[in-house]
């Protein structure tokens, strides 16, 4: 299969390189870039080297509909306007941003401050948080990979609402990320000078992911909700850890909520439950495609606290869109991904 990357010079880009280089499905990468094309991408990356010395082309729309796959890793606002035109010409495409993800485009204008994009492609994108949308994803022509953000929520909180184990109609999401979510471009609020022993709120109640989580907890667990929902930086590369509250619904067991994940997830190969608390943390899914889940009721109050921990660059960005690749082409989601966490 011939795969290209748009935006592989991203952190999400060689994530998907890491992967799909040893995928046996994939036979040949091509790269693409807006700004270095021609270049070398081991004279990018030399810990490349021997391995991707190729110049990068240019992105092209001949070269693009020749491929079996292409994913694209580039900021909000730009498969918008690159991909309307290379939908339904036979190449399957899978979209890392934002840009696909909200079905309504008033929505992606006021929470991600762009054009949105047009009515008609945005209609035939499919949304690819994988355990819940696989075979909507299998016959799918455009994939928008979901949020880092969304990917640990929704995996943890979806079985509990879709099961009516928890009110959905007040939950507080609190959560927290490692800087890799940010992406490779240097700014001020990712300095390290300002990141390093700090640990800070950032869009407070103005988070782009808050849409799309109410949207798909409407599409998968028919609730229609308003949360609250923030976000944290933490002073580590990668990883996040996502911790929700919500009262259960009267009478509910900490054995129904568990075992409501363990039916749910029991023949999802990424998703582990895990009932010990001091066993969930970033380190135990970090560089895999795992989501970590779990939960534990407050006898007390009668609330549960739920947590979904996945690596932000994987699970969260090119593992899941990997994982969709092989829906959609009809391998298991596992090929490819089959590594171990890096732990320490
Ligand atoms: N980092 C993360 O944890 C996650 C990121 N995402 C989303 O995935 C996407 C990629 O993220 P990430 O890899 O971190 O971002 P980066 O900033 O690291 O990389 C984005 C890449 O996009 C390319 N690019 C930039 N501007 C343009 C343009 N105008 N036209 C075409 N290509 C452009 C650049 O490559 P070049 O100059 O070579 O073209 C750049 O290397 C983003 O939309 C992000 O929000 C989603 C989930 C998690
Ligand atoms: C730490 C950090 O800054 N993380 C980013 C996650 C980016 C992302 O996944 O955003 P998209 O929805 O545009 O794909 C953020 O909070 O905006």
């Amino acid at each position: 299969m011939k795969v290209g990357i748009i935006g592989a010079t991203g952190y999400g880009g060689l994530e998907l390189i890491r992967f799909l280089h040893q995928h046996k499905e994939v036979e040949s990468l091509q790269l693409f870039s807006s700004s270095e094309a021609g270049e070398s991408f081991s004279a990018k990356y030399p810990h490349l080297e021997g391995l991707y010395d190729a110049p990068m082309e240019a992105i092209d729309e001949a070269a693009i509909t020749k491929l079996d796959v292409v994913f694209a890793s580039t900021p909000a606002g730009v498969t918008s306007k690159l991909l309307p035109s290379l939908v339904n010409k036979g190449t399957k495409l899978i979209d890392l941003s934002g840009d696909f993800r909200l079905q309504d485009r008033a929505l992606y204008e006021e929470w991600y401050g762009k054009e949105a994009a047009p009515a008609d492609t945005l209609s035939q994108s499919v949304y690819g948080l994988t355990e819940w949308n696989a075979d909507a994803v299998k016959d799918a022509a455009l994939v928008a990979n979901p949020g880092c953000y969304p990917t640990a929520v929704l995996l943890s909180l979806l079985p509990l609402i879709k099961h009516r184990l928890i009110d959905p109609s007040f939950l507080v999401i609190d959560a927290k990320s490692g800087v890799s979510g940010a992406g490779n471009k240097p700014s001020q609020g990712t300095h390290f000078s300002e990141t390093n022993e700090n640990f800070s709120i950032y869009k407070v109640n103005k988070h782009q992911h808050i849409p799309e989580i109410e949207q798909a907890i409407s599409m998968f667990a028919g609730a229609d909700v308003s949360i609250t929902f923030n976000t944290h930086l933490v002073p580590m590369t990668r990883g996040i850890l996502a911790t929700s509250y919500a009262q259960v619904m009267p009478g509910v067991t900490q054995a129904q909520l568990v075992a409501c994940l363990h039916e749910t997830y029991a023949n999802d190969p990424f998703v582990r439950v895990v009932t010990e608390a001091g066993a969930i943390g970033t380190n135990r899914v970090k560089g895999s495609n795992f989501c970590d889940v779990f939960v534990q009721l407050d006898e007390r109050t009668g609330r549960a606290t739920i947590v979904g921990v996945i690596d932000n660059l994987v699970k969260g960005a090119a593992g899941q869109a990997i994982q969709n690749m092989n829906v959609q082409c009809g391998f298991a989601q596992t090929t490819g991904l089959h590594v171990v966490p890096l732990f320490i």
